[in-house]
């Protein structure tokens, strides 16, 4: 098994553009920078990661609940997110090679420390002091630091001024802030309670890159987690952990996971607590899922803004509150390449032989299973066997070649099991299946398949 840093990126987004699960932006028009489109593959695969995170932090939940937000909000809302006014990264270029660079990141990755909460000051002063160098060309002749607005602009309706200026949101979880009230209303929730939401993002980023990695039009999957002034970091705890078990449970090994405590110099003003998980990509380590403790601060934002008020009435206490909010925010494209990461092996399969294979939870992989007629003469039942599964899962048929040949193609794409009818199977209602990871067969009754496959998906 190929450990995470033997991997390469060149070979996953090979295998990603080969088989269908990501194709470059636009390609036939010399493409648009950073830009990814999940083709036949890639949209069941990242239709499952997205379904994978509903079902733990909505339908499972005792506490949670779902909503689906509009992209497009009254620009107020990012006024007193503090989007308008902070929402930057800060902004070098490279005087020498022209390249264009974070500054917060080049420390990061020469220096091996997080400057989050340092000035710009602070970081121009690091850089000077520790010989920071451009990535590109090596020269150490950097402009200042400029910060730079991260959010789209665009305008609504048919006047281009100030007045339809508008945003596309940066995040999902405003969304959810602005509909606290009604959500607390129709739902009848008493603390705590959470509401998730998957949806689209969008971040002009200056530093797009690692192909699906950060991009400037992304999913997120957060979860706005509203609790009782004073509980909030127990459940800060519990949230981090469990979104830790999501993650182990959907076959991510722990050694390529990293929880990172932010130190309370780098914490936003507003948290009391933050918590990345870190994944071991092989370009090195990134986060994937930002958990903090915000407080009480979006809310109150929000109540002061709008002048509507969002306190909470406490029954049992008889008090009224904003409540505290733990916020678990998570990448789904992000958290879906390093499932493809961990997933992708090269395995030594008899002399000189080797086979590439996805081994991706049943949950995440795109086919569920594929049958395949072991002569091409038993096609119609074999397409029997496919039809009936294919009402429950996902699955794919495959007649073309020989069956060793066939099972590569499925390793190589991630499908679990591959179903063989053979002359045999008529007779005894049987079907061979053959499992991706440990390549052994077993026989099992076609009236089984549907269970067999369907405990096999459980996480
Ligand atoms: N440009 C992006 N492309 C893909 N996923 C993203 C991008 N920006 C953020 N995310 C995802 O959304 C999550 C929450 O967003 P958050 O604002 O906390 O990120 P961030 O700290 O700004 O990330 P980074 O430091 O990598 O820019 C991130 O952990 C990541 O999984």
């Amino acid at each position: 098994m190929l450990s995470n840093t033997e991997k390469t990126m060149e070979k996953i987004v090979n295998l990603c553009k080969n088989r269908g699960f990501v194709y470059p932006g636009s390609e036939i028009y010399g493409g648009l920078a950073n830009s990814w489109d999940y083709g036949p593959l890639g949209v069941e695969f990242k239709n499952n990661v997205k379904r994978a995170w509903w079902k733990k932090f909505v339908q499972c939940s005792p506490y949670n609940v779902g909503l689906d937000s509009a992209i497009l909000m009254n620009p107020e809302v990012w006024v007193a997110s503090g989007h308008v006014g902070g929402f930057s990264d800060p902004l070098m270029d490279c005087k020498d090679c022209k390249t264009r660079h974070r500054a917060d990141q080049l420390i990061e990755a020469q220096a091996g420390i997080s400057p989050n909460g340092w000035s710009d000051q602070q970081m121009m002063d690091f850089i000077k002091e520790k010989g920071i160098s451009c990535p590109e060309c090596g020269s150490k002749n950097f402009t200042d630091i400029r910060k730079f607005n991260l959010m789209f602009k665009t305008f609504q309706g048919v006047t281009e001024d100030a007045k339809s200026e508008i945003f596309l949101r940066p995040e999902t979880a405003q969304g959810i802030f602005v509909n606290f009230a009604n959500i607390q209303r129709t739902t009848r929730k008493k603390l705590p309670f959470g509401v998730g939401q998957i949806g689209k993002s969008f971040r002009n980023e200056i530093t797009p890159g690692n192909f699906i990695f950060r991009i400037r039009e992304f999913e997120q999957m957060e979860l706005e987690f509203f609790c009782k002034p004073g509980t909030d970091l127990e459940w800060f705890k519990y949230w981090k952990d469990y979104c830790h078990n999501w993650i182990l449970s959907l076959g991510i090994k722990d050694e390529n996971l990293r929880l990172r405590d932010h130190d309370p110099k780098e914490l936003s003003h507003y948290s009391k607590a933050t918590t990345d998980i870190e994944y071991l990509f092989p370009f090195g380590w990134g986060e994937l899922w930002g958990i903090a403790d915000r407080t009480d601060f979006d809310l109150t934002q929000h109540q002061e803004h709008s002048t509507k008020s969002l306190e909470y009435f406490d029954q049992e206490a008889n008090e009224k509150y904003i409540p505290y909010v733990i916020e678990p925010s998570l990448g789904a494209d992000r958290v879906a390449l390093a499932f493809l990461c961990e997933a992708y092996d090269e395995e030594e399969v008899g002399e000189g032989d080797t086979r590439v294979v996805m081994h991706l939870h049943p949950a995440l992989a795109p086919y569920k299973a594929c049958v395949l007629p072991l002569s091409k003469k038993l096609g119609e039942q074999a397409g029997k066997v496919y039809e009936r599964l294919a009402d429950l899962f996902p699955v794919d048929y495959d007649d073309a070649g020989s069956i060793g040949k066939r099972y590569r193609r499925q390793d190589e794409i991630g499908t679990p099991f591959c179903i063989t009818y053979d002359f045999e199977s008529a007779e005894d209602g049987c079907v061979t299946v053959r499992d991706r990871d440990t390549m052994q067969q077993e026989r099992i009754a076609i009236d089984a398949l549907p269970g067999y496959l369907g405990d096999k998906m459980h996480f």
